[in-house]
């Protein structure tokens, strides 16, 4: 009888899938060095919100389509703020995907979210996206984070849970539109990155 490893290391937090340690540390080590090579093509932005006040964390994409944020709202651009094309998702980034999603339709953006000591990121729904049936899938790098889960609708009871450097974490099903955020991390954890910090890529399908 075949023992399958990857549920050893698998959670389930109301319906978030947590895949602790998918990374190795050489695998971390690659996808920084493909985080960098993205942040010269596509350089790091603290981006505003709609209301004008700047989030803690600094942003990027990778892929066909970007998140942005600034004074017309939440969407997807085709553009870096700069006017260049995000450069493409790394291939051993989407490698996770197909990995940990391989029946999802093929990922068209990635989000580089870059968190200082300080940052942090407030419960919100991804639903920029047309099609909440594709998964999400985010990958942590650095420092731990303190992850909430919450619910459908704002508010109410949430759990949290550390993200660790090599981690994994799916939304998908009904836990796809669950609140979430990031209550705060935790500096110097992890010697992987060259400062204090951490960063966290989102895979997600847009249109
Ligand atoms: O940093 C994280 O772990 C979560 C990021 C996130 O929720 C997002 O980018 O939408
Ligand atoms: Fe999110």
């Amino acid at each position: 009888m075949g023992v399958n490893l990857t549920e050893k290391w698998e959670r389930d937090v109301r319906g978030v899938r947590v895949i602790d340690g998918f990374l190795s540390t050489a695998e971390q080590v690659a996808i920084v060095e493909d985080v960098r090579a993205v942040a010269r093509m596509a350089p790091f932005i603290r981006p505003m919100t709609p209301r004008g006040r700047p989030l803690s964390v600094r942003m990027t994409s990778a892929g066909a389509l970007g998140w942005v944020t600034d004074q017309k709202g939440y969407r997807y651009e085709v553009r870096h703020p700069s006017g260049e094309p995000w450069p493409p998702i790394p291939v051993r980034v989407r490698a996770v995907w197909d990995a940990v999603v391989p029946t999802a339709r093929p990922p068209e953006s990635c989000l580089v979210n870059w968190y200082g000591p300080d940052a942090k990121m407030g419960m919100h729904v991804d639903r920029d996206e047309a099609d909440p049936a594709q998964p999400v899938v985010s990958i942590s790098l650095g420092d731990d984070a303190l992850f909430r889960i919450g619910n459908p609708e704002r508010g109410g009871k949430t759990e949290s849970l550390w993200l660790r450097s090599g981690d994994v974490l799916v939304m998908e099903g009904p836990a796809r539109l669950l609140h979430h955020g990031v209550d705060r991390i935790a500096p110097g954890t992890s010697t992987l990155l060259d400062a204090p910090g951490r960063i966290n890529l989102t895979l997600r399908v847009v249109t």
